[in-house]
């Protein structure tokens, strides 16, 4: 079991989204754009611990040139018309689906999950290019709970991080527009001794 002492700054025990009127928006090179909310969920602590027990975890594997790589991480992805894991996702999922709509023009339909078990887990410099993602411009919103960690993002091919974002507790963060294929975001490992972190990936129908 991975624990996490609950923070100080997320302890109510309902888990609630609060309003999204609070969003900003940062526009990016190349027709990227991200949302920022901080704090959207209120109780997420409360989330982190019942996902942390509730949610199948495996270890990813990757094929990277020709050999198969352990993925620094524990993920469980549920596609369009999968039961979610816990209800609370599904509101989530469907007030950002809502809110998204005029913009998106469909709704968010798959959930990725990723358990960030310590600073040695991260995800490298990539665009959600699996599908859709690799040839249009489509919205994947992330909502993390426990631990803070560092979201980068940096222009597709290279050169240094551009814009950072922390993100644990509730905080909301979305990439629209070109993001996938023109950016690239990562969680980079780090050294400092950082709690376990959930990232709850919301993505419409043939966006990985
Ligand atoms: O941990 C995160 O919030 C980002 C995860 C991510 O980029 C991905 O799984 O595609
Ligand atoms: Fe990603």
């Amino acid at each position: 079991m991975i624990g996490m002492q609950g923070s100080l700054l997320d302890l109510a025990d309902e888990c609630t989204p609060g309003p999204l009127d609070g969003l900003t928006r940062t526009a990016l090179a190349h027709g990227a754009w991200v949302d920022h909310l901080p704090g959207w969920l209120r109780g997420s602590d409360a989330l982190f611990d019942r996902l942390v027990e509730s949610v199948p975890w495996h270890a990813e594997r990757r094929r990277m040139y020709d050999v198969e790589v352990a993925v620094p991480r524990l993920t469980k992805h549920y596609g369009t018309g999968e039961p979610l894991p816990d209800p609370i996702l599904v509101e989530l999922r469907d007030r950002l689906s809502q809110h998204y709509l005029p913009e998106l023009g469909e709704p968010l339909t798959s959930a990725g999950l990723c358990l960030y078990r310590d600073g040695a887990d991260s995800v490298a410099w990539h665009g959600d290019t699996v599908g859709r993602g690799s040839t249009q411009d489509t919205v994947v919103a992330i909502v993390s709970v426990g631990a803070a960690r560092t979201l980068t993002l940096r222009p597709r091919g290279g050169g240094p991080t551009a814009h950072r974002f922390s993100l644990g507790h509730g905080d909301l963060v979305v990439m629209g527009g070109s993001c996938q294929r023109t950016w690239e975001h990562a969680i980079p490992k780090t050294a400092q001794a950082v709690g376990p972190r959930i990232s709850i990936q919301l993505r419409p129908r043939g966006v990985r």
